[in-house]
């Protein structure tokens, strides 16, 4: 009988290396630490993969494919009001067209077109169909990587609504830190509440703690109030890290008569609304919870991509440029990039890539080695050599191993990195140094540089999609949801299956190849 492996599996590969026996972890659950042999002065890719979003499947079962997809639909089916209270839906206010409803061009009436999203549409989660697990990026169920589908459900408005949009009182909160597209999104949440008809829209103030934190009053939100707010970095709102007790912010929303709440945020906001949402629902409170992923790191699960990164890349560009103009310029230049990342190397792969310049790109995903043969600096030496000059973009959160660990975590629990810019900069002078060559180190830390701009086009327009489905998925009665876009489509997923684990960039998929091949580097280790 062939079984999936245990639910917790913990092993020890090669960088990269992802197949556990003959089970391919699924990249998107796969959790993974890197660990230093201080004897061997190697390091080791250390894979804790946690099945968590697959059952325990008999691969000789002829059923196995059905009982996966029933599983999967449970697992991402949408909650809903009337799951514990008793809602009845009427007629959506939201009009599709400027012209009277169920009027057509002609002035006939038109019966069966409408452009709502019915509740039953569906988008596919996974596109490839990979004939082999060994198949670049391959994402497996069974150990023969069979075709099994796997639908989510598609984001938009509906026919039926379970709000009378008079009576609502809607609110917006922003939480983390920054990240560019903040102000679009609550710009299109409010215009849209106002296509709906709701008139009572109000903005909590810098995250959680605007729930309890006296001083902290609602920001009365209107047409009039947003419609110029996305022409600015930053949030309207305001931010903040930590403050979340879920009981008092229940409270909180009873006590303002919340009917929805958009909360916007990463993945610590996400676990914080989804918490707020189990609480509304222990309380069978008719409140929806509608979440907006905000994070430049774009370290959320199943989404093409989040808001904000693609200009935190844009914004990225002008620090690498400069690094290498001034690397380029030097006598034995060598350019040195920190970008934003904390356990996720999106923003420095797709910086370093977009770029073309960089030589050496080093995210927390992949693990280097910076002294001898294979390391860093040896390969920096040869570039300086070769080409007389050189330029490293580092993640903030690559190479933690060689900093000291402090413990330290900041007022959401986020782990405070050490500084592997720095650390880099200083390694790069003492080697060149010491091995009688000169170097010219120029070290630039463009931090919220990357985050506290407006967004680009692209963005906006993202942000205009999402902003606007939450609002539908808060009309339609669903709580405990988030939005976001998968393989060009726009899809509700419940909260818990995006959370899951970080997103991280998987070495062996196509884009990281790609770095490699912009780059030219070799592996370190
Ligand atoms: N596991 C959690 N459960 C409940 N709330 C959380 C959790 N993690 C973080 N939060 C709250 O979510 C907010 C934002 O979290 P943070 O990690 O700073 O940013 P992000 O949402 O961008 O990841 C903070 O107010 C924090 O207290
Ligand atoms: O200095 P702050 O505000 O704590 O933010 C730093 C962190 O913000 C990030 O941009 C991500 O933040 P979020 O948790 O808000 O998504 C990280 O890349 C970075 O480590
Ligand atoms: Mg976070």
């Amino acid at each position: 009988m062939a079984l999936a492996p245990p639910m917790d599996y913990a092993g020890s590969v090669s960088s990269g290396q992802k197949h556990l026996g003959c089970f391919r972890v699924h990249t998107s659950s796969r959790l993974q630490r890197v660990d230093y042999d201080k004897k061997s002065r190697t390091k080791q890719l250390v894979v804790r993969a946690i099945f968590v979003d697959r059952p325990q499947l008999d691969f000789s079962n002829p059923n196995w494919k059905e009982q996966f997809q029933e599983d999967f639909g449970k697992r991402f089916s949408l909650p809903h009001l009337r799951d514990v209270i008793d809602v009845e839906p009427r007629p959506t206010t939201f009009s599709l067209k400027s012209r009277t409803p169920l009027e057509n061009v002609n002035g006939s009436m038109q019966e069966s077109w409408n452009g709502y999203v019915n509740d039953d549409d569906r988008a596919l989660l996974k596109v490839i169909k990979f004939a082999s697990p060994t198949s670049a990026g391959a994402d497996c169920i069974d150990p023969d990587c069979s075709w099994v589908e796997q639908w989510v459900h598609r984001a938009g408005p509906r026919k039926q609504i379970y709000f009378e949009p008079q009576y609502v009182k809607a609110g917006i909160v922003t939480c983390g830190g920054l990240c560019p597209g903040l102000n679009d999104v609550i710009r299109q949440i409010v215009l849209t509440l106002e296509k709906y008809g709701v008139k009572n829209i109000v903005g909590i103030q810098h995250g959680f703690r605007g729930f309890f934190e006296d001083h902290l009053s609602e920001v009365p939100l209107s047409r009039h109030v947003v419609q110029n707010i996305n022409l600015a970095g930053g949030s309207f709102l305001g931010v903040s890290r930590g403050g979340a007790n879920i009981s008092d912010i229940v409270d909180s929303i009873q006590a303002r008569r919340l009917d929805m709440l958009f909360v916007l945020g990463g993945n610590g906001t996400h676990a914080g609304a989804n918490a707020i949402h189990e609480e509304c629902r222990k309380r069978k409170l008719q409140v929806s919870i509608v979440c907006v992923p905000k994070t430049i790191d774009n370290d959320i699960l199943l989404m093409d991509k989040t808001f904000g990164f693609d200009t935190a890349v844009e914004a990225a560009q002008r620090a690498i440029n400069s690094a290498y103009i001034e690397a380029h310029s030097a006598f034995h230049g060598i350019g040195l990039v920190k970008l934003m990342g904390r356990s996720s190397g999106f923003i420095t792969m797709h910086a370093s890539l977009s770029s073309g310049q960089v030589d050496i790109c080093l995210i927390p995903e992949v693990p280097f080695v910076l002294d001898g043969p294979n390391g860093v600096l040896r390969h920096l030496e040869h570039l300086i050599e070769t080409k007389g000059f050189a330029l490293v973009c580092v993640a903030e959160g690559a190479g933690q191993e060689y900093l000291q660990k402090s413990n330290a975590t900041d007022a959401s629990g986020n782990m405070v990195l050490g500084d592997i810019g720095v650390h880099l900069q200083q390694k790069i002078k003492y080697h060149f140094k010491d091995i009688g060559v000169h170097s010219d180190v120029k070290y630039i830390d463009p931090t919220y540089m990357l985050r506290a701009v407006r967004a680009n086009a692209s963005d906006a327009i993202l942000c205009t999609v999402l902003g606007q489905n939450a609002v539908h998925g808060a009309f339609a009665g669903f709580s405990g949801i988030t939005t976001g876009v998968c393989n060009t489509h726009n899809v509700y997923l419940p909260i818990p299956e995006v959370i899951k684990s970080t997103r991280f960039v998987d070495p062996n998929s196509r884009m990281w190849h790609r770095c490699l091949t912009s780059t030219g580097q070799p592996d370190f280790h």
